[in-house]
Order: C-alpha cells, then structure tokens, then sequence
C-alpha cells in the first residue's frame, strides 16, 4: 500500500512536471491572463464555482480571448461570439474535440456518452442518427405531441398553482420528460414522482457532479487510478453511475422498440439494421438516453428562467405579448403552433430567454487536436476550449447597453416582425452544436404561448406573513447546467375564459398518443 502510494505521487510530480514543460513550436506568445505560478500556474485563482463570473471578469480585464494554466493545462476562454465563431466553427476540423480531463466521467460513461465523445467516424455515426431525426424537418413532425404535453401542463398549473403558488419546477419538468419519453420510447409520464423520471433526474445531477473540473483528484492525477478500491472511492461511484444508466437506457429502450406505436427508438433500430451500421444495440440505447439527458434539463430549465423574468423583470415584455396574443389568437383558443408566423415577439421572448440565462452558462469544452494561432497569439495543441456563453450572450456591441435586463425587444427589427440574424450562444457552436435545438425552440415556443396566454404570473405568498417572497433573479446552482433556486409562483388565469378554454380540452392523459405518433410516422416516410 505504502509503496503504491509513493509510486502514486512519483507519477504525478513526474506528470505535473512534463505537461508543464510541454514545448509549443510557436514563437507567438500565450493569449493574456491572469499571473500563474511555478508549477501550478492558476489552480489558487480558479473559481470554486459560478465560473462564468469570474470568466467576465477576466474577460473585461485582460480581452475575448484569455489564457490560464490549471496544473499546466492550457485553458482558453473565449468571450466574444466573433472569436467563438473563428476558432470553433471555422476551425471545426481542429476545435471539434472534447477534453480528456475526466476520467472520473469516462469510467463512469465506458466511452457511450455522445457528448463527451470526441470527433470520430464513431461520433459521427451517432451524430447522423440524431440529425435524422432532431434536424428542423423531423422536429417539425414533434407538434402534436408538443402541444399536447402544453395543454397538459397548462390544465396542471391551472388545478394545482393558483393561489399562494407552489414549486413549480416539477410540473414543467414532467411536461418536458413526457414529451421526450413519448417521442423516443412511446410512453408518457403522468407525475412529476414518476420512477423513470426521478432516475433521469438522479443520473444528471451524478454526471454534472462528475464533469466537474477538480472534482475527482483523479482526473487531473489519472495515475492516481491505480490505487486499489477502497482507496479510490470514485471507481465505485462511476461503476454504479454506469450500471445505474445501462438498466434505465436498455430498460426504455426495450420498451419502445417492442411498444405497438411508432416511436424514435424503432425508428433508429430500422436504420441501423437497413444501413447495416456497426453499431451495438447497448451503444444505440444509450444514445437515446443522452439525449433524454440532454434534452431535460436545458428545455425545463430555460422554461423556469422564463417564470423568474415573470416575477422579475417588470410587466412590460407581457404587456406586449398579451397584446399579439390577444391580436392573432383571440380569447376563445390556446395558441398553437400555426400561429408561430404571426407571434414575432413570442419568439423573441424565446430567444431573450436563451440569451439572458443559457441553460450552460460555461458553453460545453472543447478541445483543439493541433496547435494554432490566432489574431498574434498561440493556441497550445490540446487546450481546453471554454465559449463562454454567459458573456457572449452579454456583449453590448450586439445586444445593447442593459445586458444583464430581460428585454424580448432587442430581437426584433424596427418593423416589429421580423427577428433580427443576432448570435445565440446557448447551443454551442460549429460541428458540436447541439441537434436538439430545432426540437427545444419549438417545445418552448409553444410553451411559452400557451403560459402568457393562460396565467398571471406572480410571486408565492409565503405562509407566515401572507406577503409575496422576494425572487433573486441570479440564484442558480452551479453545474453542467444553470439552474434557478427553488422558488414558489403562482399561476392564476387572468380571465375567466382561460378556464373554459382549457377545461374544454381537459386532462390529457385519455388521449390517443399512439395514433399521434404513427401519424408522425407517417410523416416519416416523406422525409
Ligand atoms: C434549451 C435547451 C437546450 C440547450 C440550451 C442545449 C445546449 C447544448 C449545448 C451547449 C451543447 C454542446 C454544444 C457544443 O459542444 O458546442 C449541446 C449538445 C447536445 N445536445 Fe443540446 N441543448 C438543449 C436541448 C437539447 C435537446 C432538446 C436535445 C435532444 C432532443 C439535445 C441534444 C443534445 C445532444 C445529443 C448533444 C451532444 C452533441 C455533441 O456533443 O456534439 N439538446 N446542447
């Protein structure tokens, strides 16, 4: 024991010191940053959590592009929509990998995560399949089942939101997981306690605990995997987390392929054996399940943002989309998705959304297989690439000068109509940006619509003094994804016709979904 700890510390002071002295063959200098120190360069510096701060910070102090050495390896951050674009779209074929820091994660993942994937011929059969069927085309097909979970969620804010308000997270965090679990696996979710739910929920709370830089010694030590077990408390932990997620995906998956309604994951099944893939069945339910991953938290979490700009950010914004969704929609309808050209601020609300809180406000990392220059600077080979979305999204050349204020208005064109050609960082950029963004825009749309139609948004009353609780509109949890604090609201009609509107549509769980997803088949055999 006392030996492999001793070879455990040899390795890392020897590994330390080699990624330290790595030789760069440019004589250009680093982009600027922070001071380092011998050694560990900016480890003291690095913040412990909410980087995205800290990165606008450094940003203001030292420009677009910044340079820190953690323990000698290379972090660049990027802060203007300009250098992202540059370096990873234009640059894709250099900047489309994903950094080996976690190996905490891959033990945890045994390679079949999409995202951490890098860019191989691998990733890219995955990356076919999911175009195929999130591309805007395919999504279109989603409506019916997306504004079908609207409705629901709108009919359970209606019954169980009113009043004093409650935590509303989990009725939109159902409304989102049944869309999802419909549309791949052919079943909805009924309750926001549903088991396959909370797994999900389980699953994406682990993985964010693991991706995080620093939080498993052994990813900046990989040596450190040698130690036996007991003293390497993570390989439990990644072991469980792996078979954790192998009996859920194949569970789902199962279900969907021998269920009796066209779903994704048939769908996918068909083009792997009429493509003659090679491509497991194991591999091709868990990328199913990173999408399901993928696709929960951004969508419910960017809808949660919208409730806190509700209670937040003045009434104007509402004023304005009342008064389009009155114009086009009248009182006598929820609005619907063919509504969508003639609601321009509706979908400048989205993107506002998207922009005043990115459900990733540190952009997912990239990593650059060859060393490069840009604008007189060096580029090491195998940095860690971070778009920093959350001060992308705020640089007042584009946006204006009231970054941080939720304004819908900065979309739209001077006609009023039209949405203006601005950058949106939320989805990442050039070959890794996210399919599911087709898929996302129209789930929150529709969503949206139905919510200003439907409900005066407010605070909870707290229960001691009857007085609404104060909502800090920057509260969030620090992970893969930015997350609003727990906090109550409540949903009141603000007419009398919303009730009779959506009590005329109901509960919606009596409601064929099979048929809707053989017609979205149907659909299918067009495309
Ligand atoms: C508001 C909702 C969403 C946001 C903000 C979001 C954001 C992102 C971001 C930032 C990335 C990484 C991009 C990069 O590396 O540059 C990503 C990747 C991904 N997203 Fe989304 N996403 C959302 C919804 C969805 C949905 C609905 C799906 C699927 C139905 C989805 C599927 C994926 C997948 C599979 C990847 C991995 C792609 C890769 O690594 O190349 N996402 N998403």
């Amino acid at each position: 024991m006392y030996s492999t700890t001793l070879i455990a510390i040899f390795g890392l002071l020897v590994g330390v010191y080699i990624i330290t002295c790595r030789k760069s063959t440019s004589s250009l200098p680093l982009p600027p940053g922070p001071k380092p120190l011998p050694i560990i360069g900016n480890v003291h510096q690095a913040p412990k959590s909410h980087g995205w701060r800290t990165y606008r910070e450094w940003s203001k102090q030292y420009g677009p592009i910044v340079h820190v050495n953690m323990l000698g390896q290379p972090v660049i951050i990027l802060s203007t929509s300009e250098v992202a674009h540059e370096l990873l779209a234009k640059r894709g074929s250099i900047f489309s990998d994903r950094p080996r820091l976690f190996l905490a994660t891959e033990l945890a993942l045994k390679g079949l995560n999409i995202l951490m994937m890098n860019y191989t011929e691998q990733f890219r059969q995955h990356q076919r399949l999911q175009v195929s069927v999130l591309n805007a085309t395919p999504a279109a097909a989603y409506l019916p089942i997306q504004t079908l979970e609207s409705q629901q969620l709108m009919h359970d804010l209606l019954e169980n939101a009113g009043g004093a308000g409650t935590d509303v997270q989990g009725h939109f965090q159902r409304a989102v997981a049944s869309i999802i679990h419909t549309l791949l696996y052919g079943f909805r979710v009924k309750g926001y306690n549903d088991p396959g739910l909370c797994a999900v929920i389980k699953f994406n709370e682990e993985f964010s605990e693991f991706i995080q830089v620093g939080s498993h010694i052994v990813d900046q030590f990989p040596v450190l995997n040698n130690l036996p077990g007991f003293l390497a408390p993570w390989k439990a932990k990644a072991e469980n987390h792996y078979q954790g997620k192998h009996h859920l995906r194949h569970q789902n998956f199962k279900r969907g392929v021998e269920s009796d309604a066209w779903n994704i994951s048939k769908h996918l099944q068909k083009t792997v054996e009429k493509d003659n893939l090679d491509m497991p069945l194991e591999e091709l339910a868990f990328e199913l399940g990173t999408m399901i991953d993928a696709a929960l938290d951004g969508t419910t979490d960017s809808l949660i943002w919208l409730v806190v700009a509700c209670v937040t950010q003045g009434q104007s914004f509402i004023v304005k989309a009342r008064e389009e969704l009155d114009a086009v929609v009248g009182r006598d309808r929820l609005p619907v998705s063919e509504d969508k050209p003639n609601l321009p601020y509706i979908a400048a609300i989205v993107e506002e959304i998207f922009r005043w809180r990115p459900a990733g406000p540190e952009g997912v990392p990239h990593l650059n297989r060859e060393e490069t220059v840009y604008n007189g600077y060096t580029i090491p080979k195998g940095s860690v690439i971070v778009p920093n979305v959350w001060t992308i999204s705020r640089e007042e050349a584009l946006f204006g000068a009231d970054p941080d204020d939720f304004v819908p208005d900065r979309w739209l064109e001077e006609d009023g109509k039209t949405l203006k050609a601005l950058p949106a960082a939320a989805f990442g950029y050039g070959r890794r940006t996210c399919p599911g963004r087709y898929f996302a825009r129209n789930a929150i749309w529709i969503v949206v619509a139905q919510l200003l139609w439907s409900f005066d948004i407010k605070a909870g009353l707290s229960e001691e003094t009857g007085e609404p609780i104060d909502i800090d509109p920057l509260a969030c949890t620090y992970g893969l994804v930015m997350r609003a604090l727990p906090f109550k609201a409540s949903f009141n009609p603000r007419g009398p016709w919303v009730r009779e509107v959506i009590d005329r549509v109901g509960d919606t769980y009596s409601k064929d979904h099979e048929t809707l997803l053989n017609e979205i088949g149907a659909e299918f055999t067009k495309l």
